[in-house]
């Protein structure tokens, strides 16, 4: 195990900064996903970190030790792409073996050490298969073990699972969460796939246009956004936004109206600077609910545009004002067909935003904490 710290890492192509001043800090044994959108450096990021991309600027640290010019091949990580780069000549087993083999071991070692990775990835019944003769899931499980052989300190994943269907990638999931307990590696993982960050990741890091926008646990990411970016970007549906003016800033937290209706008191940290600025206003989709407004509530006309059935959950698409909204529709008592319907929603569940974008801090946990 290791830990991995990144301090003021740069990265320029000629004379394009694709990556400026990345500072974080991955701890012994930590689960650490990358997402962001397409561009915004998670790759390079890795690849930096794993010594396949050349460091511009800043130090990269593994267990303390200054690796900026080591090589790739003497960092001592095991690197799992999204493409399988496994030896077509080769059986399974040889694959495996072939980490150690170029690096001396024993055969009894590396025979004992196949069984074990085997048995771990329930690869055991494909040992003597070439790699055409397996499913993409099988290949990245034989991918993954020969990260494995070499028992590096850390683990690094390019978006692994990018390639398979919706159910390997559900299976791998799984797979690779509990290879992460058993193994109890430090993991830096990249990813498009924000269920797979919500699911897997121990702290999450946001990037955007080669900076990090937000870093923590996924319930951090999920509850407190720092940012509309972040807001927008972790959680699907995705959050909506209401635009609105701040009206008044007391001590429990600030009146805004909204350009849809409605005046709501959203308990934020209050800020005077703020009164009579243009604000937005999220909501998560499932922070809707079908109780009665009351006094504790804020209820939101939405014309119905159309309704979409997940089975176990129903989304309500439609307007309120000029804004599209998305609400999660309530289990029951709503006039299934109808063209408007009341959504109300608890003021701890709102976020507000500056324009700038940047979050205004919540007073209290929202009522959705858990
Ligand atoms: N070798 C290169 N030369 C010049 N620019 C590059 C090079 N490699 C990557 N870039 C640029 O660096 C930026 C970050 O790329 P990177 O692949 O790290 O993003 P990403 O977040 O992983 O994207 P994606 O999700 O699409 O894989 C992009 O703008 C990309 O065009």
């Amino acid at each position: 195990m290791a830990d991995v710290r990144l301090e003021g890492l740069k990265k320029t192509f000629g004379t394009i900064e694709i990556l400026s001043n990345i500072d974080l800090t991955i701890d012994h044994g930590e689960f650490v996903i990358f997402v962001g959108p397409s561009g915004s450096g998670k790759s390079t990021l890795l690849r930096m970190i794993g010594g396949l991309e050349p460091i511009s600027g800043g130090r990269l640290l593994i267990d303390n030790e200054l690796v900026n010019d080591i090589d790739a091949a003497d960092r001592n990580l095991g690197m799992v792409f999204q493409s399988y780069a496994l030896y077509p000549h080769m059986t399974v087993k040889e694959n495996l073996a072939f980490p150690l083999r170029m690096a001396k071991a024993g055969k009894a070692a590396i025979a004992a050490k196949i069984a074990k990775t085997a048995s771990l990835l329930q690869i055991d019944h494909l040992l003597e298969r070439k790699p055409r003769q397996l499913s993409g899931g099988q290949r990245q499980r034989v991918a993954i073990g020969r990260a494995i052989m070499r028992e590096p300190k850390v683990f690094l994943f390019d978006e692994p699972l990018s390639n398979l269907d919706t159910d390997l990638r559900v299976q791998m999931r799984v797979q690779i969460a509990k290879l992460h307990k058993q193994l109890g590696n430090t993991m830096i993982y990249v990813t498009h796939d924000q269920v797979e960050a919500m699911t897997l990741a121990d702290k999450i890091v946001v990037l955007k246009d080669g900076n990090i926008e937000q870093v923590g646990s996924p319930h951090d990411l999920y509850h407190n956004p720092a940012s509309r970016f972040v807001a927008g970007f972790i959680g699907s549906p995705k959050m909506n936004f209401l635009g609105g003016k701040v009206e008044a800033a007391h001590e429990h937290g600030m009146d805004v109206r909204l350009d849809a209706g409605p005046t709501i008191s959203v308990p934020v940290q209050p800020d005077q600077m703020l009164v009579g600025k243009p604000v937005t206003v999220g909501i998560r989709p499932d922070d809707f609910s079908s109780s009665m407004p009351g006094q504790q509530e804020i209820s939101i006309e939405l014309g119905v545009d159309f309704v979409e059935h997940l089975g176990s959950v129903t989304y309500i698409y439609g307007n309120a004002g000029n804004e599209a909204l998305v609400a999660r529709a309530p289990q029951s008592g709503w006039p299934k067909g109808a063209s408007k319907f009341t959504l109300t929603a608890a003021p701890a569940d709102c976020h507000l935003f500056m324009g700038n974008g940047k979050a205004v801090w919540r007073l209290h946990a929202p009522a959705s904490w858990s």
